[in-house]
């Protein structure tokens, strides 16, 4: 018999009965992975308990009989008692037995194996299962403690491979996760993550019980007491050992958190709220975000990115009022700015999508205080343009293209050097189109082959101002070069080929920054400074553009989207509708924090084919994966032109597009700038299908506008990215008239 991963070993010896070690051969024993188990512990009670339990054979009177011809001894004892254990059982080892342990510091067993066995000794493995528990015993024994757990192999250079391949079957045998790393780096961690939350919550329990009346700490101690001491529980033997273990790296750990904690208690001296606010926001999101890794740390969770499909099925028609979330690139930007002005910056309708979160987060780690976000409000307390600091680790902005490219141009005028890395679809996209105005400038822009993420950006050095030809229509560009523009020696311009968004010029000038516009060159000059001010972020165009497709294309359609920004540089998509026949009422114009906002009202309309004016495309961008499936509606054929940018967004969305049109049964064709779609008119329908979304958000939700007019289901994959875009956009889809469900794992749940 052997377990599932074909590991059998015929004698193991156990020493040491505790939670640990019992568990792991019992784990063994169940699973028909072990001949024989003999044990030991200095305590005979627990090797009966363990004898009658069947977690042992049998028991022996010595460590040093218990391994007698054991192929395997596991040591799980205290630290601080394992060198004495090898001294007695050495003399009993055989030649092919492997030894292993299951200590929380590897430094102190590798230099006690060393003591014991000589310099070179290469059958020890030093192991570590990242699965205790305040419980302990024997009577702890759980043969699932390590399912889908972490364990932590610490291998010397001279551990021998088919050692350290026995001691890795064992853990893979019951169902652990194994890892490998140096001994110092594995101390060095757990020092941080584990010995030093123990450390401090025995430390709180001792303070507080020797303060106050125990009774009174006991009665009245609520969740925060007990959630933070939990931990006091455990084996104080094993914690001492511990703390004495791996004293340098502890004591390294504990003095940056003393200093921090220092710095807190000042704090509150001063009644400095500010920085109050600012260690507990960022601790707040911190701990949110790493929840779920932290979680994964030790259960082992499947990959889930890309595990969220949408079952979309054929629906008829959208109805209601609706307001969609808020617009993406002005919410980057009001964080951007807002931390880089004098004074605090509020703001509200603040897009809480994954996008513009990390921008948040990119400079929450740069050391500004952000408030929020809470129901769309932000509080952002600026530093000032020199007030950034030096990030403690790489800024990573996930998804978004809009953080790492116009970050790229504030950080190029920083003292600080700074690394920006993203996800899958970020690194694959270009960055040499804001590296090279940016050398050009004098900055220090290093990126990886062909010009792709990670962006790394030497601080320090002066920058000068330029007058830049943008080669492509890209804001993304042209903000980049304003923002390093505010760092600049005199002036910056920068002359775009076609009209893009201007969403910077406009809210540079919202702060009180001087900006100059001349027909389609825009100027800046450094030196001035930015004052905070308040912000409506308006709900996005790009975001509604999907519901006024559906709308369009399902008969009986009626629907009215509130608070929309009809910035003249958005409104692409409007224009494009308009030209095929859309039926697109905009309604109540004001202006609101120097935006122009309206209500839009959109009817279904016989929709026709056009060929799209190329003057429109950089203004509806983002919104061409929407119109691809009114142009499939359309009588006639559609014909797209100038639009190559599309090729480089977070999909191909010319390929994305015309594979998953064909895949519906549209005969759309690609082409180096565009495409051609023929559109199935009144009478037409699409078919159903499995559609790859290829991790790109805006081809998820356009697809799933398609079941309006679709005869079958439509599935489409990969759909988690919708949140970086869009969060809640599935209950709004279904309430407003959509059938969609969504299947597998969402991020973060
Ligand atoms: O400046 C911005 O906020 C954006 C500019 C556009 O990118 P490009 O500048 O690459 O066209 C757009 O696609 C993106 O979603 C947001
Ligand atoms: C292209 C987009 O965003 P970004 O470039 O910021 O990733 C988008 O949202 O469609």
């Amino acid at each position: 018999m052997t377990t599932e991963n074909g590991f059998f070993v015929n004698r193991v010896a156990v020493i040491g009965l505790g939670l640990i070690g019992c568990s792991w051969v019992k784990g063994l024993r169940v699973r028909g992975g072990v001949g024989e188990v003999i044990g030991f512990d200095r305590n005979l009670d627990s090797m009966e308990l363990a004898c009658q339990s069947g977690i042992i054979d049998r028991y022996a009177a010595s460590p040093a009989a218990a391994v007698e011809n054991a192929d395997l001894v596991i040591v799980s004892v205290p630290i601080l008692s394992i060198r004495p254990v090898l001294e007695a059982l050495a003399p009993a080892l055989s030649v092919h037995a492997v030894i292993t342990d299951v200590g929380s510091v590897k430094g102190s067993v590798s230099a006690d194996v060393k003591a014991v066995f000589g310099e070179t000794f290469g059958r020890f493995v030093l192991g570590h299962p990242i699965a205790g528990s305040e419980r302990s015993g024997v009577a702890a024994t759980d043969e699932h403690l390590y399912c889908r757990h972490k364990v932590i192999i610490t291998p010397e250079t001279y551990t021998d491979p088919q050692a350290l391949q026995l001691v890795t079957q064992a853990w893979l045998a019951v169902g652990a996760e194994v890892e490998s790393m140096t001994v110092n780096h594995h101390d060095e961690v757990l020092a941080a993550t584990s010995h030093l939350p123990h450390l401090l919550a025995y430390s709180l329990v001792d303070t507080l019980a020797n303060s106050h009346e125990n009774k009174e700490i006991f009665n009245y101690a609520a969740g925060g007491f007990r959630d933070f001491t939990r931990i006091a529980a455990s084996s104080p033997e094993m914690w001492r050992d511990i703390f004495t273990a791996n004293r340098d790296h502890l004591l390294a750990t504990l003095d940056l958190f003393n200093k921090d904690l220092q710095q807190l208690r000042e704090a509150i001296v001063e009644n400095d709220t500010t920085t109050l606010m600012g260690v507990l926001t960022r601790a707040k999101a911190a701990r949110d975000h790493f929840s779920n890794i932290l979680a994964r740390r030790a259960f082992v969770e499947p990959m889930k990115t890309s595990s969220l499909s949408y079952l979309v099925q054929p629906a008829q028609s959208l109805s209601g009022t609706f307001r969609v979330p808020g617009d993406k690139s002005i919410s980057h930007r009001s964080i951007m700015l807002g931390s880089l002005a004098n004074g605090v910056t509020e703001v509200t309708g603040f897009l809480e999508g994954e996008d513009s979160l990390a921008t948040l987060q990119a400079f929450r780690d740069m050391g500004v205080v952000i408030e929020g976000p809470h129901r769309g409000r932000v509080t952002i307390h600026g530093v000032g343009l020199q007030g950034l600091k030096a990030p403690a680790n790489a800024l990573y902005v996930g998804n978004s293209g809009t953080s790492i490219r116009l970050l790229s141009g504030l950080l190029a005028g920083q003292q600080f050097d700074v690394e920006m890395s993203g996800d899958e679809s970020l690194s694959k996209r270009p960055m040499g189109r804001v590296a090279d105005p940016l050398r050009l400038m004098g900055a220090i822009v290093d990126t990886e082959d062909g010009g792709r993420p990670p962006l790394k950006i030497k601080g320090g050095h002066a920058l000068k101002g330029i007058h830049y030809h943008l080669p492509m229509a890209s804001a993304q560009v042209k903000s980049c070069v304003l923002l390093a523009g505010l760092y600049a020696e005199g002036q910056t311009s920068v002359t775009e080929p076609a009209p893009t968004r201007d969403h910077t010029e406009r809210m540079l000038k919202g702060f009180g920054y001087d900006v100059q516009v001349n027909g389609s060159t825009v100027t800046i000059q450094s030196g001035g400074e930015l004052t905070a001010t308040s912000i409506d972020v308006p709900a996005d165009i790009s975001s509604t553009a999907f519901y006024m497709v559906g709308a369009s294309i399902a008969s009986g359609s009626d629907i009215t989207l509130q608070h929309v920004g009809i910035n003249p540089t958005r409104i692409g998509v409007i224009n494009i509708l308009r030209a095929m026949g859309g039926n697109i009422e905009v309604m109540n114009e004001r202006e609101v924090g120097g935006e122009p906002v309206a209500d839009i009202r959109v009817r279904s309309a016989q929709l026709k084919g056009i060929h799209i004016p190329e003057d429109q495309v950089p203004l509806a961008i983002d919104e061409f994966p929407a119109i691809f499936i009114a142009a499939a509606c359309a009588e006639g054929e559609t014909v797209l032109t100038g639009a190559e940018e599309l090729r480089v967004k977070e999909s191909d969305r010319i390929q994305s597009m015309v594979d998953g049109l064909n895949v519906l049964g549209v005969a759309a064709k690609g082409t180096q700038d565009g495409a051609i779609i023929p559109g199935f008119g009144a009478n037409g329908c699409f078919g159903g299908g499995v559609i790859e979304s290829h991790g790109d958000h805006r081809i998820a939700m356009s697809f799933s506008m398609a079941s309006l007019r679709a005869e079958a289901a439509i599935i489409i994959h990969d759909c988690a990215n919708v949140a970086t875009s869009f969060p809640g956009y599935v209950e709004l889809a279904n309430n407003a008239g959509l059938q969609l469900e969504e299947q597998g794992e969402a991020r973060g749940d």
